[in-house]
């Protein structure tokens, strides 16, 4: 993969980065005076970028072409940065991405994209009860994370409605950390969890992701109002993602309403194993190719569970998760 800040191509296909078609200008512009700024939410090719505590509503400077600008880039902004009405800066540099997450193509739209940008961590929010939860869901939830390198954490929502243990029983060899909310409860632990991090929301219809967020951003849904009057939407409408500050400093979180869940089409089981270094060691003697899946005639996971040195439900959540990567998303 090429690397570097022009080397993403808008369309970010995994398996096939396009090739540069036209050389790089050796007098390529510096922009030092330029802002620095965030990308807070995207809709139909503007962008709106905080800039020094305001937002800037921007377009992208022609140089960057086809080039993928997503919510959470970093970015170089230049032009009026006032954020005054009517206004309209260009962004001219796109920092490399420590991470990316994509959404699954679908019958909307057929290309696989990347949607958020440098997020550290993926909170999968799940209703203990109402609605009941989708274990294939969370499951490709953290197949995503845990491909991506972000940290999973799961965040169960409504439990004034029913008992959490179910669901972390099946959660729990896997190792992945987790908080229980209710509405009204106390927020502490939840936010002690997203201190100093870019959180990525995700969560199916009615897990109460949106009672969530208004309870750890005051005022969000204002926050969001003033993004969609600054891009000309309406103050409910916003369905792509946005970048939320949490309050004191206390990290950030993007919220992504109607993205239920994201491209898994080009996880690798080789990479996906890496995100468990303890089953990773016991493959080092699998044949060649081994997805170290249930039908793997001579796996090291089965050998070492035979030996009794690996734990057989942590071997099969991990086969529930590679499954999962080629199962239907719902
Ligand atoms: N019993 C119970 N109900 C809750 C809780 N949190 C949210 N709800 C209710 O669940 C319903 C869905 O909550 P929302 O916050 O709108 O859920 P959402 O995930 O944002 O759903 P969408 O807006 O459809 O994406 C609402 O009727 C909430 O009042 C909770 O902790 N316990
Ligand atoms: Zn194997």
């Amino acid at each position: 993969m090429p690397t570097g800040r022009y080397s993403d191509q808008d369309v970010e296909h995994y398996d096939r980065p396009r090739r540069r078609t036209r050389p790089r200008t050796k007098e390529r512009p510096t922009y030092d005076d330029a802002a620095d700024g965030v990308v807070v939410t995207v809709d139909r090719g503007r962008f709106t970028v905080l800039v020094a505590g305001h937002l800037v509503y921007a377009m992208k400077a022609r140089p960057l072409g086809r080039r993928g600008v997503v919510v959470g880039d970093r970015v170089k902004v230049e032009g009026d940065v006032t954020g005054d009405e009517g206004t309209l800066a260009r962004i001219v540099e796109v920092h490399e991405r420590t991470t990316t997450l994509r959404r699954t193509a679908d019958d909307d739209d057929p290309v696989e994209r990347v949607i958020v940008a440098n997020a550290d961590q993926l909170v999968v929010v799940v209703a203990i009860a109402d609605p009941e939860p989708q274990p294939r869901l969370l499951d490709r939830a953290l197949v995503a994370a845990f491909d991506a390198g972000l940290a999973p954490l799961l965040c169960l929502t409504k439990s004034d409605l029913a008992s959490p243990e179910p669901l972390l029983a099946t959660y729990r060899s896997l190792g992945v950390p987790w908080v229980v909310t209710h509405r009204g409860g106390d927020l502490a632990e939840l936010r002690e969890s997203l201190a100093d991090r870019t959180s990525v929301l995700l969560g199916s219809s009615g897990v109460g992701k949106s009672t969530l967020v208004n309870a750890l951003v005051p005022h969000a849904d204002r926050e969001v109002g003033v993004v969609n009057a600054v891009t000309g939407r309406g103050r409910h409408t916003s369905t792509s993602a946005y970048l939320l500050a949490l309050p004191d400093d206390q990290g950030w979180i993007i919220d992504t309403p109607g993205i239920r869940s994201f491209g898994l089409a080009h996880v690798q089981p080789e990479h996906l194993i890496e995100a468990f270094p303890d089953l990773d060691e016991m493959t080092e003697e699998c044949p060649r190719g081994c997805t170290h899946g249930t039908d793997e005639p001579e796996c090291g996971l089965d050998e070492a569970v035979a030996r009794g040195e690996a734990d057989p439900e942590r071997v099969a959540s991990f086969r529930r998760l590679l499954a999962a990567r080629s199962e239907p998303a719902y």
